[in-house]
């Protein structure tokens, strides 16, 4: 795996190892740690480039009991040498410090206070090295109304590494937490900063390099990542010069009964701008005529039950289906999710079709119906929370689990590609692969943009792409095509930004 050309994300733990080896190889921890200061001096300033005062500003760092704190000694010393005005306030007292912390509590020589005398009002910015990726438990007492004080007051606030109180982990809020403006970080980001709420809680985030070498994750071998079209970009499929449509594949959508299409109308339509060579909608009889007249390019088709399903399946060419928007939740849906897997075809499972399954979550966990190993995963499950949580009660219930490790454990559990919708859309694989996406805009916070998304996903594997690498393109597409159109989005026009979607990755 080349890992430098991808967005690692590494946990706390991760993060540790990476620090030790460089130790190992012979770059002191103090040196890492100077590195580090420096890069949080440099942000600093441009934060007070911001404030365009010109003049002094008065900045407040706050030093915790351990590395994260040293790093605010170091930055605090390097902008009081540029003639700022510079205060450390510290949990515990300079002494109490051990290991590099101390060296850097010894090379700052300007003023040291208590963290009680700290006062938000009195700040042009607030440096916060309190925790960071050491936080081990909820932040309580002193600290914490420090920090629910600190918020109300709103000063222009910087993180070192995380905003304290941010799982590096998980993007939890453990107690509370400072909410920053900008949090620099070092080497590779965590999940914490792409998971919610760590993710609002940090502002931008800026990773920066302080002196650890890229090969380290050799080592290390991370299984997360950002989304990011490196991730997948070779395993798209663009039409190819002398191709023709049935080289594209043939994606399905199940639409849902007379007075409810619009939704597998939006999944097919967005399946068909996403690059599928041909789309049907399979429609039950009352619903064909409603179907008719909103369809062109996408082909319909009567299918009532089981039967016509079966009749359908026998053509080979029929090979990504879509099934749940709009659709209900009876019986019906498991007979056909149950066909389509047995018959070998992928399927993306969304809104009702996962619902359906609520009660008898075993149906659909049965590996029987799933391919054996090396066979590839045929199943995307696309929850939102509630949805997640209706067929994962107790991954959903277990607080101690990060979004990443939920999304894992359902994907390793249904034996499916996993994609765990939210602001933090998550795609997991039963490998234990996963990535964050971080693209899109709240706009897409609207009804029926999960339907598009369903039908984008269901494309990518209609032209052949591996599961894992369909959910994640199509979760980046759909966001990126939010992002294009901008405010005032609704869920018809997302799929018609997609041409300038495919562009940007063409040129990419
Ligand atoms: N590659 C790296 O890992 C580098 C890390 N550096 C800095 O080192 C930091 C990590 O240092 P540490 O591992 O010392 O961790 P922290 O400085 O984040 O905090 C650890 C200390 O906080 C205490 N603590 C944990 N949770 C607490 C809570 N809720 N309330 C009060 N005290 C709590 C622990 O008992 C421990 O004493 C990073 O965040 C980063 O800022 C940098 O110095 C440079 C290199
Ligand atoms: N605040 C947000 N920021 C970015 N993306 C969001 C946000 N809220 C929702 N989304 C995305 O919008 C889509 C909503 O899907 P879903 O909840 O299934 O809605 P619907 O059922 O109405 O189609 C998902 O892809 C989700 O990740
Ligand atoms: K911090």
């Amino acid at each position: 795996m080349e890992w430098r050309r991808f967005h690692t994300l590494l946990t706390p733990d991760e993060m540790g190892q990476a620090d030790r080896i460089t130790i190992r190889r012979g770059v002191s921890g103090f040196v890492l740690m100077k590195a580090a200061g420096n890069r949080v001096a440099e942000a600093a300033l441009k934060m007070i480039g911001d404030i365009g005062t010109g003049g002094t500003c008065r900045i407040a760092c706050l030093g915790g009991p351990g590395n994260n704190g040293g790093d605010a000694f170091v930055a605090a010393e390097l902008l009081r040498r540029s003639g700022h005005s510079v205060v450390v306030h510290t949990l515990s007292k300079p002494e109490c410090l051990s290991g590099d912390a101390a060296l850097a509590a010894g090379y700052y020589e300007g003023t040291v206070e208590p963290l009680d005398t700290f006062e938000p009002e009195k700040t042009d910015l607030v440096i916060d090295g309190l925790l960071g990726a050491g936080l081990s438990r909820p932040i309580e007492g002193d600290v914490a109304a420090l920090i629910a004080r600190t918020n109300t007051a709103a000063p222009r606030l910087l993180a070192i590494d995380l905003p304290s109180g941010v799982s590096g982990k998980s993007g939890a809020i453990l107690g509370d937490a400072f909410q920053a403006e900008r949090t620099v970080s070092f080497f590779r980001a965590k999940p914490g900063h792409f998971l919610e709420p760590g993710r609002t809680r940090c502002g931008s985030v800026d990773i920066r390099q302080i002196g650890i070498e890229a090969n380290v994750l050799d080592t290390i071998r991370p299984k997360a990542f950002l989304n990011q079209p490196e991730l997948w970009r070779l395993q798209l499929n663009l039409p190819a010069g002398a191709g023709h449509k049935y080289d594209r594949g043939h994606a399905v959508v199940f639409s849902g009964p007379a007075l409810k299409t619009g939704a597998a109308r939006l999944a097919a339509n967005a399946a068909l701008r996403a690059g599928a060579g041909l789309v049907t909608l399979l429609s039950p009889p009352n619903a064909i005529l409603v179907n008719a007249s909103h369809l062109t390019a996408v082909m319909l088709r009567k299918c009532e039950g089981s039967g016509d399903l079966g009749e359908i399946l026998v053509d080979h060419r029929f090979n990504a289906f879509v099934l749940g928007p709009g659709f209900g939740t009876g019986e019906r849906v498991r007979d056909y999710a149950r066909l389509v897997l047995e018959a070998g075809r992928a399927l993306v499972l969304d809104a009702d079709g996962i619902s359906a399954f609520s009660d008898v979550r075993n149906i659909l966990f049965d590996n029987e119906k799933q391919p054996s190993e090396g066979e590839g995963v045929r199943l995307v499950l696309t929850p939102h929370a509630g949805e997640f949580a209706r067929l994962f009660p107790d991954i959903a219930e277990a607080d101690r689990l990060s979004k990443l490790d939920r999304a894992r454990q359902a994907a390793e559990r249904a034996n499916a590609v996993i994609v765990l919708k939210g602001r933090d859309t998550v795609i997991a694989s039963p490998d234990g692969r996963a990535v964050i996406n971080a693209n899109g805009t709240p706009w897409l916070a609207t009804a029926g943009t999960g339907d598009v998304l369903s039908g984008i996903i269901a494309a990518q594997l209609a032209q052949g792409m591996p599961a894992f690498e369909a959910a994640a393109a199509g979760v980046w597409m759909h966001g990126r095509a939010a992002e294009l159109f901008g405010p005032g989005l609704t869920a018809e026009e997302l799929a018609g930004q997609l041409p300038r979607v495919f562009v940007e990755l063409m040129e990419a």
